[in-house]
């Protein structure tokens, strides 16, 4: 009797546990986006319907299939968004350019007005914004990094790391990058034909190109044992990208599949040689806080400042600067520093490798922009000498080039915020846990801010500086903005302004007849069927040094 009770007591537990966990699904799944879109709905906000489970994710994802599957029209048009970022220019459409959409039960608000995008960046009101939780893919490339980190421990990094990217620090870097830039074009060289053309597939050359470039930076006087750890991430992005294009499994990354099984043996290899990597370098450098990337002497107090005064003197590199902090502060283990490693390979190859694909793309359906710029580098750095940094900075037709490329064809096309708390945004009250989204590529894009060529290619824009290009000074963001903009923009610049500088100095250029204008996004936008562009040696052109500026 007493155990046909108990049996009848634990048949009774099991069916309230079953019954809350299902009440709390419910809860999630269903009773939260529905009181959610409730309040978005009474401040006259609104968007497509929420459904069960999967929210919009179909909807959107169908248009994003159908839009990539189609060819731009007309062919060689900048109009990207409607292929880009469809959904964003369907529903847009539909219900104003702040509406909800809604990826699973995680609501997300469309913002594309640069004045709420300034208050959410940048005012007060910042702190109420984190950002988000990345895809766990993401994630595992970024590593836990000034990328992922937050509060504290991510201003601490950011103090840190700044000085490997001051100006006059990068400045140094000028003759690297420029070897890296001339021994690519060396060996398109030697691939001419005795006309002296040549089709490249620009896109992987230049990947290529900034893969060693970023090298370099991070790990200077170590370039070869990074090197070949930065191969084995190239592997795991490859890796990570080809799952990216399936449709998402919660917990997939956990199963030991044969993907994720040579994955897993990728980052313990990774953290192995960089771990590795660090110990030597600790070991080089002594007992002393000099890692051997500067000349001058901390005084252990005021880290930030010490690390400055070094980066005047000689480039350092990021790992000598992370690992003279571990010596001055607990607070940056030999973990964080290959994290830190992990994380700069992911943010600065492909973004700025897409930045030059995207403007050599442009200079090769605008030709006159090309001769003008073209025109420029040699008035300024003659015909066949590398440019010194004083010359960069004269090279004011090309900034204005790169910014325009910048603009069209945002190398980032989103980011994502979450609300921390509740918060109040220009009189909308935003509940916490809503996730921000913002839409670079749309902001750029917007005839409002832009004027009515805002889908045109008109580097003339920049002319007066970026903050009178548009008729918001906030309008222009492809380095996102506020404290948590992207540390690596001088690098990524100055990369750029060389690296086009010296192709344009040696070659004019057109697309291949191959060339399908096709600007896609996975994780960064890039060109679906490639880059394919023919490259013609210019005859030297006689600009004697002593004629020039
Ligand atoms: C054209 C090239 C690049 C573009 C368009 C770009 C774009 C961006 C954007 C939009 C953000 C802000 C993301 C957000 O707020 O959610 C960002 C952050 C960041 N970028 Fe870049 N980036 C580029 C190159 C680089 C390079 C070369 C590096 C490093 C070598 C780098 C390292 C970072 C890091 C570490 C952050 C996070 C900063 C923080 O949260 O404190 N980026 N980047």
């Amino acid at each position: 009797m007493e155990d046909e009770a108990l049996a009848w007591l634990k048949l009774a537990l099991i069916c309230a546990a079953v019954a809350a966990a299902a009440l709390r699904i419910a809860a999630v799944l269903w009773w939260r986006p529905r009181r959610i879109e409730d309040h978005f709905s009474r401040q006259g906000i609104r968007g497509p319907p929420y459904r069960f489970f999967i929210g919009n994710v179909k909807e959107l994802v169908g248009m994003m299939m159908k839009a990539s599957s189609q060819p731009m029209a007309p062919p060689f048009s900048h109009n990207i968004l409607p292929r880009v970022l469809s959904f964003y220019h369907h529903w847009k459409k539909i219900y104003g350019s702040t509406f909800l959409v809604w990826f699973g039960p995680t609501v997300r608000l469309t913002v594309s007005d640069p004045e709420l995008i300034r208050e959410i960046f940048t005012s007060k009101q910042s702190e109420f914004y984190e950002k988000s939780e990345s895809h766990p893919l993401v994630k595992q490339l970024e590593g836990d990094g000034l990328l992922s980190l937050r509060g504290e421990k991510w201003a601490h990094h950011r103090k840190i790391i700044v000085p490997t990217f001051y100006m006059e620090n990068l400045k140094l870097l000028v003759p690297v990058v420029a070897s890296s830039v001339t021994s690519m074009l060396e060996k398109w060289e030697v691939l001419m034909s005795k006309s002296g053309e040549v089709e490249i597939e620009v896109s992987e050359w230049l990947q290529n190109l900034t893969e060693d470039i970023i090298t370099r930076t991070a790990f200077g006087i170590s370039y070869e044992d990074g090197k070949a750890i930065f191969r084995l991430q190239a592997r795991q992005m490859v890796l990570a990208a080809d799952v990216f294009q399936k449709v998402f499994i919660p917990g997939y990354r956990f199963l030991p599949t044969k993907r994720n099984i040579v994955s897993w043996k990728l980052d313990r290899e990774i953290k192995k040689s960089l771990v590795k990597l660090i110990d030597r370098r600790k070991e080089e450098s002594g007992g002393s806080s000099d890692d051997g990337g500067g000349d001058g002497g901390g005084d252990g107090g005021n880290d930030a400042a010490a690390l400055e005064g070094r980066s005047r003197s000689r480039p350092n590199d990021l790992l000598g600067l992370m690992i003279q902090a571990s010596k001055l502060s607990d607070a940056v283990s030999v973990n964080d520093i290959v994290e830190e490693c992990k994380g700069f390979f992911f943010a600065g190859k492909h973004s700025t490798s897409n930045m030059l694909t995207w403007t050599t793309v442009l200079l090769a359906m605008h030709p006159q922009w090309q001769v003008r710029a073209r025109d420029e580098v040699l008035r300024v750095c003659g015909s066949r000498d590398v440019p010194t940094k004083d010359e960069l900075v004269k090279l004011k037709t090309l900034t204005m080039v790169v910014n325009e490329s910048l603009r069209l064809y945002p190398p980032v096309v989103a980011m994502i915020r979450r609300a921390r708390a509740d918060a109040e945004l220009n009189g909308y009250q935003i509940p916490r846990g809503t996730e921000i989204l913002i839409p670079i590529l749309a902001l750029h894009h917007d005839q409002a801010i832009w004027g009515s060529d805002a889908n045109e290619f008109n580097p003339g824009r920049f002319a007066d500086g970026v903050a009178r290009a548009a008729k918001h000074p906030g309008a222009f963001i492809p380095f996102g903005l506020g404290p948590r903009n992207c540390i690596g923009q001088n690098l990524a610049l100055l990369q750029a302004k060389l690296a086009l500088a010296i192709i344009i100095q040696r070659f004019s250029f057109v697309l291949a007849p191959s060339y399908r204008h096709a600007p896609t996004v996975l994780m960064l936008l890039y060109p679906q069927h490639g880059a394919p562009i023919i490259f013609k040696r210019l005859a030297d052109p006689p600009a004697p040094r002593d004629q020039r500026l």
